[in-house]
């Protein structure tokens, strides 16, 4: 029986074991949306992870979400990330930066741009400001000509995280940021080849996939997706005939992986596990709440075909989450308060499980 200490040979990387640090946004990046020595520290300290997602990284100023988060756009990011998988690198560890383009989920207070999205639909809640969060604002519909450069971003962003070091990028096809409006029958109302059927709503994804492989090999890229999700009001109505199709297009590109997100549906997992070839990574619907982690769930996914599973929230305050699942130690439980507060505090203060002396 296959366990979460198992290796796994994933392309050229052979993870150690197959826990995954799922993406997480942290919001600690420096002036200008560098990645800091905190951060080099915190991923560093996670190396054990068979696979490190770094949190979602913007490929354009545009493209990002929240404030305070990193970008993969400037020379300047690409030079600041550097130390981060180096750091990681040194401590036997892997790690995949997660590109993500918020689309309408966004603000000009963050960007100082009106957000773009494949329709003029504001996305439904509220959305992170410097100034506190506020009614996500009517995004720009993107002009047809527009689109392919908003693909071809994910491309440059994973050219540019090859430079800083990393050993691959996941795109954020999940969620309800840009690629998820575009799959979505709700956030995306176009008439032209980028909306309507099936065929033209996964187009923009097919794409950025596309131009990444393209730019950086399949080996090195993966998507995370969250097939019904609904996130950020992205519904999704035909989910099994969507997610089919999409990964009909995607199965020959040779990817290092898709990532699904934590959904309830176990039938739609499944299904897709019969369609997908290669690699699947499963994010298991761990309950919210105070029981973070749950290696019965982890087994029950492996069992039903996932390859690797990632755990979130389990990994802000057990850098040494892979030893305590494995010698079934106390998970210590996170503090939602400093998830995204800055500063170091319930970032990089959290150490390995100490044995009683
Ligand atoms: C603080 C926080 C930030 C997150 N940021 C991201 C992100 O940037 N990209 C992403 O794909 N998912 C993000 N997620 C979702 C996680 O990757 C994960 O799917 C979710 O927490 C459920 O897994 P868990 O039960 O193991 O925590 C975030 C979750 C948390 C708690």
């Amino acid at each position: 029986m296959t366990t979460l200490f198992d290796r796994y040979q994933l392309g050229a990387l052979t993870l150690p074991n197959r826990v995954v640090m799922a993406p997480m946004t942290r919001v600690r990046a420096g002036e200008g949306g560098v990645a800091t020595p905190s951060m080099a520290t915190y991923y560093a300290q996670r190396a054990t992870a068979g696979l490190i997602v770094t949190e979602g990284v913007q490929p354009s100023l545009i493209g990002q979400s929240n404030p305070g988060t990193p970008g993969l756009h400037t020379d300047e990011q690409v030079a600041s990330w550097r130390p981060v998988t180096d750091a990681v690198h040194a401590n036997g560890g892997r790690i995949f930066a997660q590109i993500m383009h918020g689309g309408r989920v966004s603000h000009p207070d963050t960007t100082g741009m009106q957000p773009v999205g494949p329709s003029a639909v504001p996305a439904v809640g509220e959305v992170f400001t410097p100034n506190g969060p506020k009614p996500a604002p009517v995004p720009r519909a993107l002009e047809t000509a527009e689109v392919p450069e908003h693909a071809r971003s994910y491309a440059e962003a994973a050219l540019r995280a090859m430079e800083a070091g990393f050993d691959g990028v996941e795109l954020h096809g999940a969620n309800g940021y840009l690629i998820s409006q575009f799959l979505s029958s709700t956030a995306n109302l176009r008439t032209d080849i980028y909306g309507g059927s099936i065929a033209n709503r996964i187009r923009f994804a097919v794409e950025a996939v596309s131009a990444t492989v393209e730019a950086v090999g399949g080996r090195r890229t993966g998507i995370r997706l969250s097939p019904g999700a609904g996130i950020w009001g992205a519904e999704e109505t035909d989910v099994p005939e969507l997610y089919g199709a999409l990964l009909a297009e995607l199965a020959p590109l040779d990817l290092a992986y898709i990532h699904l997100e934590a959904t309830t549906d176990e039938e739609v997992l499944v299904g897709l596990r019969k369609e997908w070839p290669g690699t699947l990574i499963v994010n298991p619907a761990f309950p919210m709440g105070p029981r973070q982690t749950d290696k019965a769930a982890a087994d029950h996914w492996l069992g039903l075909g996932a390859d690797l599973i990632s755990f979130g929230r389990a990994f802000i305050a057990n850098p040494d989450l892979v030893e305590r699942l494995r010698q079934n130690l106390p998970i210590a439980p996170y503090d939602e308060s400093t998830w995204y507060q800055g500063g170091d505090a319930g970032y990089i203060t959290y150490s390995a499980y100490q044995h009683a002396a």
